[in-house]
């Protein structure tokens, strides 16, 4: 489930207040949560999981090794971008706030477009595919529900960001500081242009 990340802490880097989310893409194993979480914990912002949101069924699939279907998808995403809406209306009420990071394959422009119908910008982090790195991340990752199976229907499906789409795509392979510092850097230049 969505977790504040706690107090501010004094390094924390507010975004413009005009950007609001960031959405971490790109298929199981490439770092999503872990790059989303440390984005949140720099910028204060809410993390969001999307995997937290997976309805029962949609866990048990995955469990299995077995491809979500678009069906299986589509009120998953939903769930995701009302829960972004949510916030915006908690922020109405509250004040300025910056907004969520979440964690979300994402992987095809359609379901882009389910999360980016909010009132805020949506700036993309996408992470890069490298299939062996991929491979050797999610044999060693423990405790998480969904199979390592599913890493090639993921890669057939995935739809990299396009160049008319908001946001940057960096390489996996880099440390994760590194990552946040490349998505948060182009974050501003953007909101800049
Ligand atoms: N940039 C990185 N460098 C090294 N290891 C990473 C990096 N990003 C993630 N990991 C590790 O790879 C595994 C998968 O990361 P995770 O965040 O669960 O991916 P995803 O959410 O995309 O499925 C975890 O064990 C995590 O600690
Ligand atoms: O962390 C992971 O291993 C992935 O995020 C994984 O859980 C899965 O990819 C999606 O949540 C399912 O949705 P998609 O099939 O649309 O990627």
């Amino acid at each position: 489930m969505a977790t504040p990340t706690g107090p501010v802490p004094d390094r924390a880097e507010p975004l413009p207040a005009a950007v609001a989310h960031i959405v971490v893409m790109g298929v199981s194993g490439a770092g999503k949560s872990t790059v989303a979480r440390a984005i949140a914990e720099r910028t204060g912002a809410l993390f969001l999981d999307a995997d937290d949101l997976h309805p029962p069924a949609n866990r048990r699939k995955l469990g299995a090794g077995e491809p979500l279907t678009d069906l299986d998808r589509g009120p998953w995403l939903d769930a995701v971008r009302d829960r972004m809406r949510q916030r915006e209306r908690e922020g109405a009420r509250t004040g300025p706030d910056p907004g969520v990071v979440v964690a979300c394959s994402a992987l095809r422009r359609a379901y882009r477009d389910v999360l980016r119908d909010v009132d805020r910008p949506v700036f993309f982090v996408g992470l890069g595919a490298d299939p062996e790195l991929l491979a050797a991340r999610l044999a060693a990752r423990r405790g998480h529900f969904a199979s390592h199976r599913i890493l090639e229907s993921q890669l057939a499906t995935l739809e990299s960001l396009g160049p008319d789409e908001d946001g940057i795509t960096c390489p996996i392979a880099l440390p994760v500081e590194e990552i946040a510092d490349r998505a948060l850097a182009a974050l501003r230049k953007d909101r800049r242009r």
